[in-house]
């Protein structure tokens, strides 16, 4: 009886041992064909995942060469409006760190780039960031060339007849000196315009006639000195030229005609060391002081006997540091007194030509007076500002950048070069200029009459 019910426990345990074994060997199965099954399914996974980044990255390399070419063509619509509006341009160049910002905390840098747009600039200040938009930005690593190249077509414009003025602005040791000097080695743009309208004369010596010659002045304390002269103590008178034609003049200031690179290293030496011969502290001077090296370029076209004159005012400014961080007194104040009264005089011809008021304030110091026919409606400016990239001058330089704002929101109106025809002189605008600066143009003659008439009746 016992064994017969082992038995029958046994027949039936055994299809549930079967069922058990057939499991066991599913499983077994599946455990050895995991491994195998996992790295498909991650095959699989990975070229799906591989596809969508891979889409994803071609959508953003057409988007990234849409935003570009935008930024492109957004720029060119800017020149081109800069352009129209009679050209005024705003610069930044950032100076790279030197060892006199100091180490450490003190030469911590403030300023950032912006990859895509080399027209912007940021600041970071007391953990806000700023951001400034310019016509240009060089970082630190620019060199002479390249901030030169972005000008010359400026400087070249001289040869047409235009007054121009490019002025370099920033607090003391922000680099002004270095962009308009520069050094022997590496020279800056005084001597690069120089050398570059030397080349351009020559190549269009065959069908104009050319005469170039450079005076070099300097403002200090209201007073303007001639630096080429033999007088250099004597102060010198800005007045309006016989004739009536509106043209200011610099009686007694030296003007001496170059034709070569020689003559103009000559000049610019012989400026360099009345400067120096002058000053106990040649950098302490140069830094309250705005120096000024102006060229003058008659020309006369061979076959037409049309003549210009071009003028162009190359202007390394006093540093813009305001009084109260100078801790200046005595004869140091009166210094910066003089300097800020330039400067904000320059600020006020920028803003009265900003809302286009009639009166433009020029003769609110002797550095607007001299430059009033290139920063009026006839002339083309540009505004070089230096900035220093250090945590320590963070104030002066949102300062200058703040002024660059202002004087890039300008219109000067279409500017317009003088030539004499017939024996009479006109204007002409570059609202007919085609786009070689050699090209014939479509002349609107309008008569010469002094700026500030031309001012009140407008563009041609
Ligand atoms: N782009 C640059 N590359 C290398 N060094 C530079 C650059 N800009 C300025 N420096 C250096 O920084 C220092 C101050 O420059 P610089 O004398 O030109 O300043 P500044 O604005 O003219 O000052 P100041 O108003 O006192 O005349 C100099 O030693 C100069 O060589």
């Amino acid at each position: 009886m016992m064994v017969s019910g082992v038995r029958q426990n046994l027949l039936m345990l055994q299809p549930a041992l079967r069922t058990l074994t057939h499991d066991y060997n599913t499983l077994k199965r599946q455990v050895r064909d995991f491994p195998g099954l996992l790295y498909e399914t991650m095959r699989e996974a990975r070229d799906e995942f591989s596809q969508v980044v891979k889409h994803v990255q071609d959508t953003n390399a057409e988007l990234l060469s849409k935003y570009r070419r935008e930024l492109y063509l957004r720029k060119e619509c800017h020149n081109q409006l800069v352009r129209l509006r009679g050209n005024i341009r705003v610069l930044a160049r950032v100076r790279p760190i030197t060892s006199e910002d100091g180490i450490g905390a003190g030469a911590q840098n403030v300023i950032t780039f912006d990859q895509d747009d080399d027209g912007i600039l940021h600041v970071t200040h007391k953990g806000k960031m700023q951001t400034f938009e310019l016509d240009k930005v060089f970082p630190p690593g620019t060199t002479q060339d390249e901030v030169f190249e972005e000008v010359s077509p400026l400087i070249t414009s001289c040869l047409d007849g235009y007054n121009i003025c490019l002025l370099a602005y920033g607090q003391t040791g922000s680099g002004k000196t270095y962009s308009m000097e520069g050094t022997v080695a590496n020279p800056g743009i005084n001597q690069r315009a120089l050398r570059l309208l030397l080349s351009e004369v020559s190549e269009r010596s065959s069908s104009w006639e050319h005469h170039l010659s450079v005076s070099m002045a300097e403002i200090y304390n209201e007073t303007l000195r001639d630096l080429l002269g033999s007088d250099y103590h004597s102060s010198l008178d800005i007045k309006m030229a016989p004739g009536g034609a509106g043209e200011l003049y610099v009686p007694g200031l030296t003007q001496r005609s170059v034709r070569n690179m020689s003559d103009i290293n000559k000049v610019l030496e012989l400026g360099r060391r009345q400067r120096a011969t002058e000053c106990t502290n040649l950098n302490a001077h140069s830094s309250r002081s705005h120096a000024l090296l102006i060229l003058t370029v008659k020309g006369r076209e061979t076959s037409t006997g049309i003549c210009t004159t071009g003028k162009l005012y190359l202007v390394d400014l006093a540093g813009s540091e305001r009084v109260s961080r100078s801790g200046a007194a005595g004869e140091r104040l009166r210094e910066a007194q003089c300097i800020n009264r330039s400067l904000s005089a320059l600020g006020d011809v920028f803003s009265a030509l900003r809302s286009q008021q009639a009166h433009v304030p020029y003769r609110n110091s002797k550095l607007t007076y001299l430059l009033q026919e290139a920063l009026s409606r006839d002339g083309k400016a540009l505004l070089l500002l230096q900035v220093s990239p250090v945590e320590q001058n963070v104030n002066e330089s949102l300062c200058s950048l703040r002024f660059g704002d202002r004087v890039r929101s300008v219109e000067l109106g279409i500017p317009s070069r003088k030539i004499e025809q017939a024996g009479a002189t006109v204007t002409e605008s570059s609202e007919s200029e085609s786009p070689s600066p050699r090209g014939t143009r479509t002349t609107s003659v309008r008569k010469k009459l002094p700026a500030s008439v031309r001012q009140r009746i407008g563009p041609p």
